[in-house]
């Protein structure tokens, strides 16, 4: 007889064999399943190839100052019930991001605020810049003594933004013009101190980015007061473009404020751009 080799004692069930497997998998967003993360460096950032610009499938919808301040004010009310400190944070940012895609960092910008809500939006943008590693200086001539400017301002304090209420401007690759938005009143002219502003803003070099509306331009027509910003070589138009930015030549246009409810849109009949993947803001000329 030969001997039979003694088998290994039979192994216990594992604890979890009889658990459905489809549980025992890792969910697709687990940690440890991600490829190793990339760090990407500003120099490799700029650099990189960019995507070529497809312009948007469905033609734009231009919308004049009283539709804007309309939907703001339903914006600001129930059901939908923003706040202003919201709607301003998002215009911001979406000034900020259209600025790192246009201009990666490192860049020296510099930001006119003015004294209504556009300037709020600079303000905003300004912390975000600096954020993302911009050399950020802002000009704020007259600040606003309410909320929410007087936080806005002492939030730049904290991260060292220096916030000048004087000329000259800061020699900057990045002007943005966030002096007047909507609210602009063409009769009469730019008033003083922003009428010296404007000025240095046309002479300063650099980009000139405009946001939501050129500074000095009447919101719904082709005019503007004398003294008003040159033609910027940005624009980023804040929910829906202003009627001014129909026909605008050699602009590159962004529009931002993703955050828009299909219901009001139907409710105030106007239409706001698709945008890609979790972008906030995107280009469409
Ligand atoms: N959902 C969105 O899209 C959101 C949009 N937002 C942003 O708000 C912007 C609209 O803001 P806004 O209504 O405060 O008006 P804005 O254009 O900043 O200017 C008003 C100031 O300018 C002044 N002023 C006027 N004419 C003048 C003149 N000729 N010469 C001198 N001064 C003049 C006027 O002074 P006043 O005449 O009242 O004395 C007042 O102080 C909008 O474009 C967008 O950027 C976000 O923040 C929120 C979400
Ligand atoms: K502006």
């Amino acid at each position: 007889m030969i001997p039979q080799p003694s088998s290994p004692p039979p192994t216990p069930p594992h604890p979890l064999a009889s658990f459905p497997m489809r549980l025992l998998r890792p969910p697709a967003f687990c940690l440890t399943h991600l490829p190793p993360r990339r760090i990407l460096t500003p120099t490799k950032m700029s650099t990189s190839p960019r995507k070529p610009f497809a312009p948007p499938a469905r033609p734009l919808h231009y919308v004049v100052a009283s539709k804007a301040s309309q939907i703001d004010a339903k914006l600001m009310s129930p059901p939908y019930s923003f706040t202003l400190d919201q709607l301003m944070e998002l215009a911001g940012q979406s000034v900020s991001h259209a600025i790192f895609h246009t201009h990666p960092p490192p860049a020296r910008v510099t930001l006119v605020c003015g004294p209504g809500n556009n300037g709020g939006d600079g303000l905003v943008a300004a912390r975000h810049l600096h954020h993302f590693g911009y050399a950020v200086t802002v000009h704020y001539p007259k600040r606003a003594a309410r909320p929410p400017f007087e936080a806005l301002v002492q939030q730049l304090g904290v991260l060292d933004v220096p916030v000048d209420s004087g000329l000259p401007l800061a020699a900057a690759d990045v002007v943005v013009d966030a002096v007047f938005g909507f609210g602009f009143r063409v009769a009469g002219g730019v008033r003083e101190p922003f009428g010296r502003f404007l000025a240095a803003m046309n002479e300063a070099e650099g980009v000139l980015l405009a946001v939501d509306v050129p500074s000095g331009w009447e919101v719904d027509g082709g005019g503007k007061a004398e003294g008003a910003v040159r033609t910027p070589d940005v624009l980023v138009s804040l929910t829906a473009p202003k009627l001014c930015a129909r026909g605008l030549h050699g602009v590159q246009h962004w529009v931002g404020g993703r955050f828009v409810p299909r219901r009001l849109c139907e409710e105030l009949a106007f239409e706001v751009p698709e945008y890609p993947g979790i972008e906030g803001v995107v280009r469409v000329q």
